[in-house]
């Protein structure tokens, strides 16, 4: 999923997403199914999507003890989503499980999903972060402290925004994966999201792939917001 834009299916049913991806005619996509989705439709969702040729991020973040997480892994790792992902404030031994439990469930001769870690959600601001959770400092900080227990746990990389990138890259290595949500054309809404960029931005900044949802999915064309969006994030002008 390297270099992609990630399309967000945050919608509440499959035949919003049936109605969604048809817009999109034969074009291969990489797309985020989320909590929203999944919950809502169960597992069957990943084997819909991937049946029509798209590359599918399984985004769940899971958050709970080593083993819950592992055997959780252990059959997400078998619904066939080329990415999944963890919380990283689970912890570094939480980490080793979920990997432990990707390796148990991918079936022999198939790629393990590739696993990142979320540091710190793109909605936290430094305020925040500082008065809600806790946690004194700067919130770069804690991100690229998340960053390095992610990395020591095994994981292929991490959720992070794209201010952070450049300081990861820089110290943990730029084949450390870093996927960056809240992503916004220049003057669009920012909804819930504090740390936010364009995908100009992402790509001077070195995002490894990007994180679209509401400023495509809430378009009024989205085949042209999102081929606008793509073209931005990969310096093409159109
Ligand atoms: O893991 C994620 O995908 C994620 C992490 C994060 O820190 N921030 C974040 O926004 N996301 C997801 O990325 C998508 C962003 O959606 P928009 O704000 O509509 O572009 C949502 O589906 C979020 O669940």
């Amino acid at each position: 999923m390297k270099q992609s834009l990630i399309i967000a299916l945050d919608f509440p049913d499959l035949l919003q997403t049936e109605t969604f991806l048809k817009q999109f005619h034969s074009e291969k996509l990489a797309v985020k199914v989320g909590m929203e989705l999944f919950y809502q439709n169960g597992p069957s969702i990943v084997s819909f999507v991937k049946e029509q040729g798209h590359d599918v991020f399984l985004d769940l973040k899971l958050h709970d003890i080593p083993n819950t997480v592992k055997m959780a892994m252990t059959g997400l790792a078998a619904l066939g989503a080329d990415m999944v992902n963890v919380h990283a404030a689970g912890g570094q031994k939480m980490m080793e499980a979920a990997m432990e439990g990707l390796d148990k469930g991918t079936s022999a001769g198939k790629k393990r999903p590739l696993c990142i870690g979320v540091t710190q959600l793109t909605s936290t601001s430094q305020e925040q972060m500082n008065a809600e959770q806790n946690i004194a400092g700067s919130l770069e900080d804690s991100v690229l402290h998340y960053a390095n227990l992610t990395r020591q746990a095994g994981l292929d990389g991490v959720v992070c925004s794209t201010h952070e990138v450049k300081n990861i890259h820089e110290r943990i290595g730029h084949e450390f994966l870093t996927v960056t949500p809240g992503i916004r054309s220049a003057g669009g809404q920012t909804h819930d999201q504090k740390r936010i960029a364009t995908p100009e931005q992402a790509r001077d900044f070195g995002a490894d792939a990007i994180v679209v949802g509401r400023a495509i999915t809430g378009a009024a064309d989205p085949l042209r917001a999102y081929l606008d969006m793509k073209a931005a994030w990969e310096g093409i002008s159109c």
